[in-house]
């Protein structure tokens, strides 16, 4: 996928914040730190436009990345870092609700889980969750470069195990150091949408 343009083009936390437009959304979900921003940054060729950082937890509002006119990312707060206060992450949990379950633009959710762990228990709760409410995901196991070539298989076997992959999921290893998997989660993503 050729990246002609890209802007962080709104930031919201209601409805009334979206934007105004009809192009598709895939959004972007998974554990703080898991790689959400550094995933964002590599698929749209760009080094630091959606921030990356060794602190969990700074990413508070749902962020709409517009790319090549033709799509918006949208970045939503990381779970399961416990530093957050729990009304903070109560306001986010409802926030990311509202948005997955009444913005008709959204057409997927890519749900990131680390390739080195087995999925948590919060990871599976959000795939039964998107499964429930008929939202097409596709799976990115990150930072496959930390992990050996030959134990790929096997980590994506736990994934598969743990969350109870259906076959018509995508689960796709993923590095933003390396750049491996990006032209299949591009090809997947344009699919869904
Ligand atoms: N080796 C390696 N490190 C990675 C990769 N992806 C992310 N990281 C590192 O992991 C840390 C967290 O990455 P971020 O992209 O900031 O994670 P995030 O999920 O956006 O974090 P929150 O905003 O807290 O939700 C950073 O130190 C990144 O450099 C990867 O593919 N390989």
């Amino acid at each position: 996928m050729k990246i002609t343009k890209v802007d962080l083009a709104h930031i919201a936390v209601k409805p009334e914040q979206y934007p105004n437009t009809f192009l598709p959304e895939i959004a972007l979900a998974g554990r703080s730190n898991v790689g959400k921003s550094s995933f964002i940054n590599k698929m749209i060729n760009r080094k630091s436009l959606a921030r990356t950082s060794g602190q969990p937890g700074k990413t508070q509002t749902l962020n709409f990345y517009e790319i090549n006119e033709k799509i918006h990312f949208v970045d939503v707060p990381g779970y399961g870092f416990a530093k957050v206060a729990r009304s903070v992450r109560d306001q986010w949990g409802k926030m990311i609700e509202q948005f997955f379950m009444e913005r008709e633009q959204l057409k997927g959710v890519v749900l990131l889980i680390d390739s080195r762990h087995k999925p948590s228990k919060e990871d599976k709760l959000m795939y039964d969750w998107l499964i429930h409410f008929e939202i097409p995901v596709i799976l990115i196991a990150t930072k496959c470069d930390k992990i050996p070539k030959s134990k790929w298989q096997k980590h994506l076997n736990i994934i598969k195990d743990e969350l109870g992959k259906r076959e018509e999921d995508q689960l796709i290893l993923f590095s933003s150091e390396t750049g491996y998997g990006r032209e299949t989660a591009w090809r997947t993503i344009q699919k869904v949408i």
